[in-house]
């Protein structure tokens, strides 16, 4: 039989801090049975790859959440690339593939360093300042450069941040408190997302308007071009916020790494990779079983119509795959890390992330001599994201 924990990984003490919970995953063997929610987990590198890259057995079209869409009904319309598997998922995730690939991106690098720079520079004005690094930077700059890249008007951005966080909830247990606590004001934050997904919403210029364009050349249908209007506010902005939240943690805490990416500004960008693999913003997601599926080489089979979560967050600290998994090592090669997935619903937005942190990061460095806490972290508790509600600082010039 199935090696089975009795864990409830939503539960608020195990979102607090995962890693004992994630530890206890992996050791337990390549497929865990998890009978709090009637599901199991993968936890495992080489099996979480496995089930990620074999889109056909582990299927995202029932939900990547607990939610099971053969049988429940969604919180709101499935996405087409997120909760679609191919043929449906190709022509959406081509689209967006081409909007937010590294050559559309070059027409806002230089904006974006720019606006990065005057963040920064505002942030500085009075000399060395002691700021709350996750309103004043982790979710100022993301705030500031993607609805406008987007195409979204001035008003409501307010939504953005607190819709997101309930899209991240929502793949949890529905009964959840978080969940339940973001229902209250679920409709109205939903309302003002639909409503900029509309084409007479969204400017002549951006990647709303270049969602629509695709529609008028056949790529996509008309009828889908605001539901993947809606994939990139929902995907595009919690999930930014807390991986710069991430990476600057990690280099106020790790010794001698802000001193060294000044020296080595070529190693910024692996350092946000890094930062990544390392806290995982995005934890884990579910799959459904289409068939039964064999999982790891000691015979463990996953019986077809089950939910399982796939741990991208346990996989990138595996010590059978990484050295020395728990250090954050900004000189390491962090390639096949899974924190932005992998296989066919591997991260469409991550040129768009790289971006963001490589813009602020590096205006940061410019100015910033010394980088460290001030005070103690709080955290976000989320039942997908991992995230940081407070992050004092004392920037030094
Ligand atoms: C640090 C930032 C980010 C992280 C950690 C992250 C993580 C992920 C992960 C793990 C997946 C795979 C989900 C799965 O396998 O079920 C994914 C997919 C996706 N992400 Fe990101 N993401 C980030 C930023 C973004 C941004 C900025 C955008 C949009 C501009 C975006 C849009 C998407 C979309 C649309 C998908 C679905 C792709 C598909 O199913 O084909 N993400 N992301
Ligand atoms: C980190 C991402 C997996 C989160 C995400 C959420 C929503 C969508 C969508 O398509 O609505 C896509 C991606």
């Amino acid at each position: 039989t199935l090696p089975t924990l009795d864990l409830d990984p939503f539960d608020p003490e195990v979102l607090r801090d995962p890693l004992p919970a994630h530890a206890a995953l992996r050791d337990a063997g390549p497929l865990v049975r998890l009978p709090r929610y009637d599901t199991y987990a993968i936890a495992r590198y080489d099996d979480v790859r496995a089930a990620l890259s074999d889109w056909q057995s582990f299927e995202s079209s029932a939900g990547v959440g607990l939610t099971n869409f053969r049988t429940e009904t969604p919180w709101r319309p499935p996405s087409l690339l997120l909760e679609a598997d191919p043929p449906g998922h190709d022509a959406p995730r081509t689209v967006l593939a081409g909007i937010l690939g590294p050559r559309a991106l070059r027409r806002l690098r230089e904006d974006w360093a720019a606006d990065a720079e005057r963040l920064v520079s505002d942030l500085l004005a009075g000399g060395s300042a002691e700021v709350d690094a996750v309103p004043a930077l982790a979710e100022a700059f993301p705030l500031r450069v993607f609805p406008d890249a987007v195409g979204l008007g001035r008003d409501g951005r307010e939504h953005l941040l607190p819709y997101g966080d309930h899209a991240f909830n929502a793949f949890g247990p529905t009964d959840n408190a978080l969940v339940l606590a973001g229902n209250a004001d679920v409709a109205e934050h939903s309302g003002w997302v639909g409503e900029q997904c509309r084409r007479e919403n969204l400017a002549p210029v951006g990647f709303g308007a270049d969602i629509w364009a695709a529609a008028d050349r056949g790529d996509l249908t008309h009828a889908q071009a605001p539901l993947v209007v809606r994939s990139l506010l929902t995907a595009g902005v919690d999930t930014t916020v807390h991986g710069i939240g991430a990476v600057l943690h990690a280099l106020a805490t790790t010794p001698g790494a802000w001193d060294l990416l000044r020296a080595r500004p070529e190693l910024v960008r692996g350092a946000f990779d890094e930062a990544v693999r390392w806290e995982s913003p995005v934890q884990a997601f579910f799959r459904t079983t289409v068939r039964d599926v064999p999982v790891g080489r000691d015979g463990a089979v996953l019986p077809a119509g089950q939910k399982v979560l796939v741990f991208f967050a346990a996989a990138n600290r595996d010590p059978h795959h990484w050295t020395d998994p728990d250090t954050f090592d900004p000189t390491r090669d962090p390639s096949g890390h899974v924190g932005f997935g992998m296989g066919i619903h591997q991260c469409v937005g991550q040129h768009v992330a790289r971006l963001e942190a490589e813009s602020l990061l590096t205006a940061l460095l410019t100015r910033v001599t010394r980088l460290e806490l001030t005070g103690e972290p709080v955290r976000h508790l989320n039942n997908t994201l991992r995230a940081w509600a407070s992050l004092p600082m004392r920037l030094t010039i």
